[in-house]
């Protein structure tokens, strides 16, 4: 995983709590500490990044992590801002306004195909997915900023499971509807030029035109990013329990229907062997050893490498730390 200069991206996905920002985290503080400038980015609503470094990294930026040999910054993306962003554009170019206009000028039907868009509605009430969807799309218009171009990893700290399954099917979704938006507008925009008047200056326009056709470019990286072999992988998370492998499963059959590369499984929280057992370790570690075997037999995961990082006797917060368990499950 360290071997190549060249950039690449790791996601780490699973059921919540069992411990992705934890194995994120230490996958960051390995690569920095192997000479790689890694940034280390939170998507997911709930950021722990900062729980998990024991340091402040809110704030939307670009933060220093410190205590590793090479650079390593974390960024944690505030997906509710992004998602703002993104509901100004739309407004411009799909408000209600828009809508009445046309229909007073019995340009009716194209104000329907605009209304069956529904991105109002959408944003209004946004499906899991959609944020997150924003906000690597945001990441992908930070890294090309020149700032970026010295991070040889970027590790992705990713929502829960469900809201990464839908995310995976979002751009193209989206796409689809930016692209429709931009279609309509430029028949709009031809059909009449008093059309002016409703989205004010021409210049404003084509500045809300620009932006929705950058951010439909930047959805069709994500989804390129994603299915990417040469550049990307997907790292699932998981605990021995068998509500948490079953969800495993079910997300490596989502990946490998969207071609997404996965090939590493974590199993987090793997009791230790010990010499003297109390009546609930020996209970618990049998159990986790059913467990264990199940993804051994499992046809959606016994093909991938599985990775064991014991459950450590004290919370993993802070650099030290995490270079302690990235030393154990990273090797
Ligand atoms: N191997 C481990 N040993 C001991 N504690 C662990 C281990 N892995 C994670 N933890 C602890 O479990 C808790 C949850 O971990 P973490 O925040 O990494 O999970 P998560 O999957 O990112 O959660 P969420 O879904 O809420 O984002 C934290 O308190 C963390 O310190």
């Amino acid at each position: 995983m360290v071997a190549r200069t060249t950039r690449r991206y790791y996601m780490l996905g699973g059921k919540g709590g069992v411990g992705k920002t934890s194995c994120a985290a230490s996958l960051a503080v390995r690569f920095a500490n192997s000479g790689h400038p890694t940034l280390v980015v939170s998507t997911d609503p709930a950021h722990s990044l900062s729980d998990s470094f024991a340091q402040d990294l809110t704030g939307g930026a670009l933060a220093p992590v410190e205590g590793t040999d090479s650079p390593l910054f974390a960024l944690e993306i505030n997906p509710e801002k992004s998602r703002e962003e993104f509901r100004t554009i739309n407004q411009k170019n799909g408000g209600t306004g828009v809508k009445d206009f046309m229909d007073g000028m019995g340009l009716g039907i194209l104000a329907d195909q605009l209304g069956e868009l529904k991105l109002g509605e959408l944003l209004d009430t946004p499906p899991p997915g959609l944020d997150e969807a924003i906000a690597i799309s945001k990441v992908i218009q930070f890294l090309e900023a020149p700032e970026y171009s010295m991070f040889s990893r970027i590790v992705f700290d990713t929502a829960p499971t469900g809201h990464t399954l839908r995310l995976l099917s979002l751009p193209d979704f989206l796409d689809a509807s930016i692209g429709k938006i931009l279609k309509l507008r430029s028949k709009i925009a031809s059909a009449t030029s008093a059309i002016k008047s409703v989205f004010g200056q021409e210049v404003q326009q084509q500045d809300a035109a620009n932006k929705l056709e950058q951010l439909r470019e930047r959805m069709v990286k994500v989804r390129e990013l994603f299915r990417d072999t040469e550049s990307t992988e997907f790292i699932i998370v998981t605990i021995p329990t068998v509500m948490a492998i079953s969800e495993s499963a079910r997300l490596h059959s989502s990946l490998q229907k969207e071609s997404v590369p996965a090939r590493r499984l974590i199993v987090n929280q793997v009791l230790p062997p010990s010499s003297s057992d109390c009546k609930f370790c020996a209970i618990k570690r049998k159990d986790q050893a059913r467990a264990l075997d199940m993804i051994k037999s499992d046809p959606e995961l016994m093909g991938l490498n599985i990775m064991q990082a014991p459950l450590v006797d004290m919370e993993i917060r802070g650099v030290p730390a995490l270079k302690f368990l990235g030393d154990i499950v990273w090797k």
